[in-house]
């Protein structure tokens, strides 16, 4: 089975890095995720309730992010992977977070995982 629920290019403002001038602002992440999701069933019954709903994947990202303010990217995109596998029973995530402030001769930076079996 390889549906899938999209969100791709969500930016999220939070308290984000390893230095010490990094703590006190607020940066720019923009987080990407593929969630593994059969869409035969919301596909057929025409009910959210079926559905993954990224709106609410989409808060989710959001609240995890600004609470757990991490040093490095790793760490946030796994504390996210986590949670929203399990808030949201999601078998298998592709989940990326660029951080595009941060070298500034790159357009962006980030970090790619996956977790889970499709
Ligand atoms: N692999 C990583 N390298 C670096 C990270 C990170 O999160 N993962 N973070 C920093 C700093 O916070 C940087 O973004 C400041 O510009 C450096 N390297």
């Amino acid at each position: 089975m390889a549906d899938s629920v999209l969100i791709e290019g969500l930016v999220v403002e939070t308290v984000v890095g390893v230095y010490d001038w990094e703590r006190k602002v607020d940066q720019r992440l923009v987080v990407d995720l593929e969630m593994a999701w059969d869409n035969r069933v919301p596909g057929a019954s025409d009910d959210v309730r079926d559905a993954l709903d990224y709106a609410a994947v989409s808060e989710r990202v959001t609240s995890c992010l600004q609470t757990l303010q991490p040093q490095l990217l790793e760490h946030g995109a796994e504390h996210l992977a986590a949670e929203l596998r399990q808030a949201f029973g999601i078998r298998w995530l592709a989940l990326t977070i660029r951080k595009p402030g941060a070298v500034p001769a790159a357009q962006s930076v980030g970090v790619r995982i996956e977790r889970g079996a499709r």
